[in-house]
């Protein structure tokens, strides 16, 4: 756990995910998007918040028995009851972790723990300690610690160590934080605590200014070795920061992070799919990486370009997250070579005069906003879809992997 080159990677889809409103799943449907996240390769599965309700409490026992490679973790306040609802929760899981939290800036402690700085250092170390006591591995997160005083924070986090915690994680609860004074803030935070060096520095980022993974990639820069992140970003309010985008930034720009995760990220658009399916949660198309958009290309600068060089607009490679390929959608926004490169991958042998006669005809009617089928288009050459013994797409979409 303590490999400084690798990252960690702490799946809270079914824990803070499930905190969207209208997210909440089932026992069998957490389960499944366990087996999803197991297979995925994620370090840590936050399966639930035993406390919540007897419903919560049953999935993360039933994920528990189910998941064998993967460490299982069960949210708890800073309360012994909690703790020990937690613990019973995962007790049949083979890798166990207790996350327990309390707030730590000043409007939570004033306005919602109603509690002095005292009274929740006291708390929060007792809570760790009871856990520490029960099991081997305990996570303290300070809520709201993005917006909390940082000499405080500092002092809490070392009495929290030394209680037993391993990791440490610092929420930006209300994705308040931006990214260059965040990053700032983890590294200013880990020098000023004494023995930051016995535990892992984690960040949970929210999504309420779109900064969640920018924030989580600071604090990768400046010192933290533990990312916490939903599959689609799903999460409470705006969500947190996605998974997909935290690990193929890390994977895509190994120059600035020199991280391995244990990710395979080949399944990741699957259980974006399925986290959807699950939840009834819609991906934007624009969404990076698991969006239908995020390698498709229907202008013809870039088509010309992809098709001459995939690198020219593509940072990433469809199928390396999951996708057939990426695509070349015609539309209005196409140009000739785009066009004719399809026309010939549909087993068409035209002469150029045709070609551009063709071309012309799908651009006027792209351009009236009629979508146009490789059925209508075979037939301008005279061609039937027997001729050609090809599977015809609708609308017009060309699958151009290697
Ligand atoms: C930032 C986050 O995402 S934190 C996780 C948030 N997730 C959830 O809240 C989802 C699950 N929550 C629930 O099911 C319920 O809120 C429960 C079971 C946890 C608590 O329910 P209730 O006992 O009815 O309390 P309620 O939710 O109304 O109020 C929360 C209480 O916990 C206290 N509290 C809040 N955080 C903590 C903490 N980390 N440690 C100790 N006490 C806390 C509050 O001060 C309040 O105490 P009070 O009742 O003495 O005023
Ligand atoms: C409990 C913590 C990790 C949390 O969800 C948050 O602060 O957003």
């Amino acid at each position: 756990m303590s490999n400084q080159q690798s990252l960690i990677i702490f799946d809270t889809t079914l824990r803070d995910g499930e905190q969207s409103p209208g997210a909440s799943m089932s026992v069998s449907e957490k389960v499944e998007l366990a087996l999803l996240l197991e297979n995925l390769g994620v370090d840590v599965i936050e399966a639930g918040f035993a406390v919540a309700s007897a419903g919560d409490y049953k999935a993360i026992e039933k994920v528990s028995e189910v998941i064998q490679h993967t460490r299982i973790c069960s949210l708890a306040r800073a309360r012994q009851q909690d703790i020990d609802l937690a613990i019973a929760a995962v007790q049949k899981a083979p890798l166990q972790r207790i996350h327990t939290f309390i707030a730590t800036s000043e409007l939570h402690m004033k306005h919602k723990l109603n509690m002095t700085q005292e009274q929740v250092l006291d708390s929060a170390v007792s809570a760790v300690r009871y856990a520490r006591n029960r099991v081997d591995d305990v996570e303290f997160s300070a809520e709201d610690g993005g917006r909390s005083d940082i000499d405080f924070l500092a002092q809490l986090i070392e009495q929290v160590i030394e209680a037993g915690a391993s990791t440490i994680n610092i929420p930006d609860t209300v994705g308040y934080c931006v990214p260059h004074s965040f990053g700032q803030f983890i590294r200013q935070l880990m020098n000023k605590v004494p023995n930051a060096d016995k535990a892992i520095f984690s960040v949970h980022c929210h999504n309420d200014l779109g900064l969640a993974t920018a924030n989580s990639l600071s604090a990768i820069e400046n010192g933290a070795r533990q990312i916490e992140c939903t599959i689609n970003g799903l999460g409470e309010r705006a969500g947190n920061a996605a998974l997909e985008e935290v690990v193929m930034a890390v994977n895509t720009r190994q120059d600035l992070f020199p991280f391995t995760t244990g990710i395979n990220p080949t399944g990741l658009v699957n259980l974006s799919q399925r986290v959807s399916e699950i939840t009834g949660f819609a991906v934007q198309p624009n969404k990076s990486i698991v969006g239908k958009n995020a390698f498709a290309h229907e202008a013809g600068i870039h088509q010309d370009g992809i098709l001459k060089n995939r690198a020219t607009y593509e940072i990433m490679r469809a199928e390396d997250v999951g996708w057939k390929g990426q695509q070349i959608v015609l539309g209005k926004h196409s140009g000739r070579n785009a066009f004719i490169s399809h026309i010939k991958s549909l087993g068409i042998d035209a002469e150029q005069q045709q070609l551009e006669a063709a071309f012309e005809r799908f651009k006027q009617s792209a351009d009236a906003g009629q979508p146009l089928t490789d059925q209508q288009i075979i037939q301008w050459f005279g061609r039937t879809e027997e001729q050609l013994n090809k599977t015809l797409n609708e609308p017009i979409a060309a699958d151009i992997s290697a």
